[in-house]
């Protein structure tokens, strides 16, 4: 897969304060990037970057296999983007604004203009000024005309918020089919981890305005994520019974009744039976897979130790 957008050693400061720091992450033709990161980690900065909005202090960026530089334009015709809060004329409708986005893009074709309010379910408001949607419609008609000439980037800014959980799961649909059937490349920034795991084929991990992790989803899924979750009245016993006795030192007291057990190689039968053997009550003990969240709380604080 070849790399439709890469960026190398990325930073931007504000007022002589790093927010983006020495970022280099990459992008490949056709996947959906989800960019996750905390509030203020520097998601929207990068993608600003990348839209020529704001000017890196240094580091570079290639779009489309083309160095970007200052008067770099014409690209801006092969993206689609929502950054931060899309704005409308909020006087005019849905239609009349597509209408006009289309005109300012020189692009005429009705058809398209309907079809991309019909993929975000935008119909049945042709006659509502864009002052009287709410949040999750605006967001929606702002993805209608993000993807209205079907660009081969979509750079998104936190495009679900706002959105309630069916409309979450028809945009996640909607982003699927884009990159699916025409082949678009989507970064998307999120701090919703859920919605991200299930469309996402590479994630990138901001922090503190640092790339911490760039890795694909498969690789995650690949991982050995499973763990069994032990619930005991009695977790002094059961830890010193799963040092001692198991020889186990892979897990986590997570608090005074719960205890998260990594290791894989011994049976939960067998962590069972000897915790009863030795009279340790169990209120339940399940075995799990580790979420996206978990794998992303994990990154964070493995960063934070170290900082
Ligand atoms: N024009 C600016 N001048 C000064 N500081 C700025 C400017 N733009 C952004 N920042 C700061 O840069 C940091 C990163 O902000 P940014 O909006 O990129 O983060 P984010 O990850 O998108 O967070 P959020 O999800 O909250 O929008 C924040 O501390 C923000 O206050």
């Amino acid at each position: 897969m070849s790399i439709i957008l890469s960026t190398n050693h990325l930073t931007k400061s504000f007022h002589g304060k790093d927010v983006v720091t020495d970022v280099s992450m990459s992008v490949s033709q056709g996947q959906i990037y989800g960019f996750l990161g905390p509030n203020g980690a520097g998601k929207t900065t990068v993608m600003k970057m990348l839209l020529n909005l704001v000017k890196p202090t240094s580091g570079d960026i290639e779009i489309f296999g083309e160095p970007l530089t200052q008067t770099s334009i014409e690209y801006l015709k092969r993206i689609g983007s929502i950054i931060e809060y899309p704005v409308f004329y909020d006087k005019l409708t849905a239609l009349e604004n597509l209408e006009l986005h289309c005109a300012y893009m020189g692009f005429y074709n009705k058809k398209a203009i309907k079809e991309a309010l019909e993929l975000v379910h935008l119909t049945n408001v042709d006659r509502k000024a864009v002052r009287d949607f709410s949040l999750g419609m605006k967001q929606r008609l702002g993805i209608a005309r993000s993807i209205i000439t079907k660009p081969e980037l979509l750079i998104l800014d936190e495009p679900i918020n706002g959105l309630d959980p069916v409309g979450m799961k028809d945009m996640r649909n909607v982003f699927s089919m884009l990159s699916k059937e025409y082949g678009m490349t989507l970064l998307i920034s999120s701090h919703l981890l859920g919605e991200v795991e299930m469309i996402a084929d590479t994630i990138g991990i901001i922090k503190s305005g640092r790339l911490i992790q760039e890795i694909p989803m498969d690789t995650i899924k690949g991982q050995n994520t499973d763990y069994v979750e032990l619930k005991t009245p009695d977790y002094k016993k059961a830890t010193f019974i799963l040092e001692n006795k198991l020889h186990i030192t892979n897990f986590k007291v997570m608090d005074n009744s719960v205890i998260r057990i990594y290791e894989t190689g011994i049976a939960q039968s067998d962590i069972s039976k000897i915790l009863i053997m030795n009279d340790v009550a169990i209120e339940s003990i399940n075995k799990k897979t580790a979420s996206l969240e978990e794998y992303f709380l994990t990154q964070i604080e493995e960063v934070e130790n170290y900082a």
